[in-house]
């Protein structure tokens, strides 16, 4: 089996109420169906959830996912959101372990970890998310780096829950910079991470595994990197704020993923 295509939009901490509803109504009702094993997803902030899953209930390509998850299933826990209360709203996804994150939150490994089994166990799909710094790359540690980040959360899972992970590959050097990866560069680590998942867990697992590439993804690059082979899909920031670029960025998907 081939896995799954994705192209979806991170909008961090971006459009307020009406604004965002506006956005979402222009992405969601401008796409043209998407063929089978390919979907759009829209992971907006919290307060836009209910109303796109809303509108992407009727939609068999169109799925909505949040930005981050709570450890705990729900407590004495201020201000933060349960995956049990992102299930109930309908949600698919749930991005863990995001860049910035880990660094604005001091999110580890073992939290992480605890996280993808809450989201898991709740019936969420984790877009797990890694990526080395800019000077781990230039000494030619990237490959290290990015393997001991898939392994602190991915070797404690098994097989079964890892049939439910989609992998974000996002080098913090290019997120929004504007500097993106180059095809090849991307493709190198991806076929990396593939290899991981087959010395890991089995070729066919590898094989069956999403793994979208983000860092300044744009309508200007997209369709070389969904041209390699173990490119599937995006994981886009700045350029989904906009409908237009993030439509270009989905109608390159449809072509060459
Ligand atoms: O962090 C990202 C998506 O999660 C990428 O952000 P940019 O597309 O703005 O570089």
């Amino acid at each position: 089996m081939k896995a799954k295509s994705l192209v979806v939009a991170n909008w961090k901490m971006n459009k307020s109420y009406v604004p965002g509803i506006m956005l979402l109504n222009q992405i969601i009702s401008t796409l043209d169906p998407l063929p089978e094993g390919k979907e759009m997803v829209i992971c907006p902030p919290y307060i836009h959830l209910q109303t796109a899953q809303t509108l992407a209930k009727d939609r068999f390509d169109v799925y909505i996912g949040a930005q981050n998850c709570h450890v705990q299933k729900e407590g004495a826990y201020t201000g933060e959101i349960s995956a049990p209360m992102l299930a109930d709203l309908g949600i698919k996804y749930v991005i863990l372990g995001h860049s910035e994150r880990r660094r604005d939150f001091a999110e580890d490994g073992k939290m992480l970890t605890e996280k993808v089994k809450q989201a898991l166990r709740q019936g969420l799909q984790p877009i797990y998310c890694f990526g080395e710094p800019w000077p781990v790359r230039k000494e030619g540690q990237a490959q290290a780096f990015v393997e001991q980040q898939l392994q602190e959360v991915l070797g404690q899972l098994d097989a079964q829950q890892m049939e439910r992970i989609v992998l974000a590959y996002e080098p913090i050097w290019a997120i929004g910079t504007g500097q993106t990866a180059s095809p090849a560069e991307a493709e190198e680590m991806h076929a990396f991470i593939r290899a991981y998942l087959a010395k890991q867990f089995s070729e066919d697992l590898a094989q069956k595994t999403t793994i979208l590439y983000g860092g300044s993804c744009k309508p200007s690059n997209a369709a070389a990197l969904f041209a390699q082979p173990n490119i599937n899909g995006a994981l886009v920031g700045g350029a989904s704020l906009d409908a237009e670029d993030f439509l270009a960025i989905v109608e390159a998907g449809r072509k060459e993923l």
